[in-house]
């Protein structure tokens, strides 16, 4: 039974995980015993804890589950849901691991979880809470800069990642690289710039990449390029909302649809994200928003006519009950498991292409890693090198103020391309290029797997084999 999807037949999100993990290894020759070493959870901590508020004491359950340690630190956001259990944060611990492997970002898999409903508290309340959240963590070393890092997920952000880097610093008042126990913190709480929005920046990238590839896109059915392609959207969170900005604002791409927690929108000449957005933080939902026909049953939206479908809220959203009326000829799973195992057998049956979440949602452990390594060299990225860069820049602006005098009035070099330019590349631009980088080099090693092996069908199935290949690679060069 899967509790997501309250459908008999499915299973659970962590068997779901198991399930694809199965059908790819299947397909390699791993020595026996392995294969069970990297699937299996290594260890999951429960923990239960009080805290006095409104004048009584009130008891929270949260979890930290490890699945692999092949690496270290081992890594994964912590969610704040109030239906979070083991199973959830077992199942997004795997896809952790598989994740970090194929961006290669050298850490572990890992996941937590509060269970609570964020909004029914007020934020010193929340304040109080995470942080004994915090304590009970790090004091068994499940907050700590090179054993388990944490960073923002489903109901946490940039605020919860401050006070969580806080209590851990005050726990260890010694440690110098106290700031890398955490990412996703605000950027004068030793953040990166980038980090809020890397997560839907990266679903930008891989659509980027995915659209560069003409075999690719003739696989999903469709021509072209991303400009006039519609969307429709899950989830207007952190992930969502920047996807569907980006997506609209830089790759001239038309948001049609956004489902919410209390229904959906819909407008095929497009929605204003920005509006909706808005709307949606004063007024808890979607319903009421003037610019898009409202639906109760936002779920329908997931079966409407579109072009690309971004499922960015939860798990288990498209499975046995609905995958057979989804039209979408491309699915990219921002969310973690939106698609259960079920659901993915109908959809590839159907020719859907799915660019699978351990790759479409790598975008906020990437910037993570980057900003664990600039916490632990304690230096902005870009300081060093600036002085270096202004005097190669300085060189070329030289020869273009040149050439501007021997263009006289044909061409002129404007006084803003000069700043820009001898400004140099400053945190975000590095933050994006090795973002934009990782999105590309890893799509690249999926897709090649896909189409170099015929019994290779999907990018799910490569996916697994590149990341499965690249953990037992670490296992067996170091042991067990
Ligand atoms: N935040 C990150 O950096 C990050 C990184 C990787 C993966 N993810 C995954 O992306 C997904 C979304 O995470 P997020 O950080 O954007 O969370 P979030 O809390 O910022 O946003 C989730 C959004 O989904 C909406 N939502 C909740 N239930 C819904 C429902 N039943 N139907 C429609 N909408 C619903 C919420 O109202 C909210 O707007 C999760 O699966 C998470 O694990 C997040």
């Amino acid at each position: 039974m899967n509790a997501s999807t309250g459908h008999a037949q499915e299973p659970s999100f962590r068997e779901s995980v198991d399930l694809m993990f199965n059908r790819a290894v299947a397909m390699m020759d791993l020595p026996p015993g392995l294969e069970e070493k990297i699937r299996v959870c290594n260890a999951t901590y429960t923990v239960r804890f009080g805290v006095r508020l409104r004048g009584q004491i009130q008891t929270f359950t949260g979890y930290r589950s490890v699945h692999s340690e092949h690496m270290e630190p081992v890594k994964g956001g912590i969610r704040y849901a109030s239906a979070v259990d083991q199973d959830e944060v077992e199942a997004l611990a795997a896809l952790m691991t598989y994740k970090c492997a194929l961006v290669e970002a050298p850490f572990g898999g890992s996941k937590g979880g509060l269970c609570i409903n964020p909004r029914d508290y007020e934020e010193h309340e929340l304040e109080l809470i995470t942080r004994r959240f915090a304590y009970e963590l790090a004091k068994r070393d499940l907050i700590h800069p090179s054993q388990n890092v944490p960073a923002p997920d489903m109901g946490t952000g940039e605020r919860e990642m401050a006070w969580m880097a806080d209590q851990y610093a005050r726990m260890n008042t010694t440690d110098i690289n106290a700031k890398a126990c955490v990412t996703g913190k605000p950027l004068n709480a030793g953040g990166i710039a980038g980090r809020v929005e890397a997560t839907g920046r990266g679903v930008q990238y891989a659509l980027q990449e995915f659209f560069r590839h003409p075999e690719d896109i003739k696989m999903a059915g469709l021509t072209g390029k991303l400009d006039g392609k519609r969307v429709i959207v899950q989830g207007l969170g952190n992930v969502g909302y920047h996807a569907a900005k980006f997506l609209s604002e830089e790759d001239g791409s038309i948001i049609t649809g956004i489902i919410e927690r209390d229904g959906g929108i819909f407008n095929d000449d497009g929605l204003d994200v920005d509006a909706v957005h808005k709307w949606l933080g004063e007024n808890g939902g979607v319903k009421g928003f003037s610019g898009g026909t409202y639906v109760e049953n936002g779920a329908e939206l997931l079966e409407k006519d579109c072009d690309i479908l971004i499922p960015a809220a939860l798990e288990g959203v498209i499975n046995l009950s609905n995958a057979e009326r989804v039209t979408a000829p491309l699915i990219i799973e921002a969310a973690n498991g939106p698609v259960t195992a079920g659901a993915d057998e109908v959809l590839r049956n159907k020719g859907t292409v799915i660019i699978p979440d351990m790759y479409a949602n790598a975008g906020g452990v990437t910037v993570s890693y980057f900003e664990w390594v600039k916490n632990l060299s304690h230096i902005r990225f870009g300081r060093m090198q600036r002085r270096q860069e202004e005097s190669r820049h300085q060189l070329v602006i030289d020869e273009l103020e040149r050439l501007d005098d021997a263009m006289g009035d044909r061409w002129s070099m404007t006084p803003d391309f000069k700043q820009k330019y001898l400004r140099g590349a400053g945190e975000l631009e590095l933050v994006r290029s090795g973002l934009d980088d990782t999105m590309r080099i890893a799509y690249q090693s999926m897709r090649e797997v896909w189409h170099s092996r015929d019994d290779v069908t999907d990018l799910r199935m490569a996916a697994y084999l590149v990341a499965i290949g690249k953990v037992a690679a670490s296992y067996r060069a170091k042991g067990l």
